[in-house]
Order: structure tokens, then C-alpha cells, then sequence
């Protein structure tokens, strides 16, 4: 089977500095590549040129469809949760959301406003978002900063069915991550 992500010989410049260079990696279905590395050394830049979010300054990058969690939680806040997610899932044809919704432990607050929740529930909201798009290959940065142990919990099994459904996983963080073995990528100075 083809990777999910490539990337081959990728430079990154950014804040006026060069990040890094001469990168590449791939990710396989089913497989976790964990990034690890000190503040700012270009975790979340790596993980947005992966999305295409941002032009690496060389290399070549080839992504399946992805989904990245990140910081933002790019969820209209007016609407209730269920709705909000669906607009994620509309984007990619899917029908994921009450799935979404169960796995992060959110099914009673489908019909909460997203401006209303509370930010543990909002961090696990923007995960759900990412399992509601049903792409194949996931793009976390620090999925679990803020959440509590059942939520982590959480996290792992939703990280391991998609792993075994033969997704693929980029993950950026200081923790380690539960939901399956890593391949490790250090960004050094
Ligand atoms: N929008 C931006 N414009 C300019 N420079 C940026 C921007 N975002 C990040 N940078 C710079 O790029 C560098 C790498 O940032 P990045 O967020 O990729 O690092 P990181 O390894 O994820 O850090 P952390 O562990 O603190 O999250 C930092 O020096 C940062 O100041």
C-alpha cells in the first residue's frame, strides 16, 4: 500500500530563521510517527507543511487527504456541537460524527453550542473534529495538552482504531502518546 505522507529532503524557514532542512520522512497506513523535540525547533511548522497550510522553502511533500488538529479549534462557535462537526464531515463526504461524538465522550453535549464548552471540552472537540472527517491520515499537535485521564484514555483507543482501520498518524508532542508503537523523529538544534 502507497504512504499516506512523504516527504523528502524538506527545508523549512520561518520567524526569519532556517527551522530545518534536509528532512524526510514517511507514514504508512497504520503506522505513528511521533515528533519530538525543545520549543520552537518547528513541530507545528512540520506538521503545516504536511496539511499544506504552509511552503516548505525546499523539498517535496506528498500527503493523502489529512486532517490536522492543532491549536485553533475551527469550529463555528454559534452552532451545537453536532452541527459544527458536521460541516467537517460534509467537507470530506463522511458520516462520522455520532462516532466522533461517542469516542471523545461528547454525545451529551451534541446539541451544546461549541461557544459553551468548557476547554477540556473544547480540546476534545477539536479531535472529534479530526475523526469526523474521516481522512486517512491525522496531524495532532500536543493532542493531549489539557485533558484528563480519562480523556487521554479516550484518546488511545480512537488513535489505535484508526491505526487498525489502516490510518496513519503525525503526531507533534512532549508527552508520549498511548494508541500503539511509535517510530520517533527528533528535531534537534
Ligand atoms: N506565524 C509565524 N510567523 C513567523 N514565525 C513563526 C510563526 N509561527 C511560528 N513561528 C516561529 O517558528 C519557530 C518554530 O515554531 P513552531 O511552533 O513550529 O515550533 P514547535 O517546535 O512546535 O514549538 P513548541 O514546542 O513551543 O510548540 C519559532 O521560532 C516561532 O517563533
Amino acid at each position: 500500500m502507497s504512504d499516506l505522507l512523504t516527504m523528502v529532503d524538506v527545508a523549512c524557514w520561518r520567524g526569519g530563521r532556517l527551522l530545518f532542512e534536509g528532512l524526510s520522512l514517511r507514514v504508512a497506513p497504520g503506522e505513528g510517527l511521533w515528533v519530538r523535540g525543545p520549543n520552537g525547533m518547528g513541530k507545528s511548522s512540520l506538521l503545516r507543511i504536511a496539511a499544506g497550510l504552509l511552503q516548505p522553502l525546499g523539498g517535496t511533500v506528498s500527503c493523502s487527504a489529512c486532517a490536522l488538529a492543532d491549536e485553533a479549534l475551527a469550529l463555528d462557535r454559534e452552532l451545537p456541537l453536532r452541527r459544527a462537526l458536521g460541516l467537517w464531515a460534509a467537507l470530506d463526504g463522511s458520516r462520522h460524527v455520532p462516532a466522533a461524538l461517542g469516542a471523545l465522550g461528547l454525545a451529551a453535549l451534541a446539541e451544546v453550542p461549541v461557544r459553551l464548552l468548557s476547554t477540556g471540552q473544547a480540546r476534545r472537540a477539536r479531535l472529534a473534529r479530526v475523526l469526523a472527517s474521516g481522512s486517512p491520515l491525522w496531524l495532532l499537535d500536543e493532542p493531549l495538552n489539557g485533558l484528563d485521564e480519562a480523556s487521554v484514555a479516550a484518546v488511545a483507543a480512537m488513535i489505535s482504531a484508526h491505526r487498525a482501520a489502516g490510518g496513519g498518524v503525525l503526531v507533534a508532542s512532549h508527552l508520549e502518546v498511548p494508541g500503539g508503537a511509535w517510530r520517533t523523529l527528533e528535531l534537534a538544534a
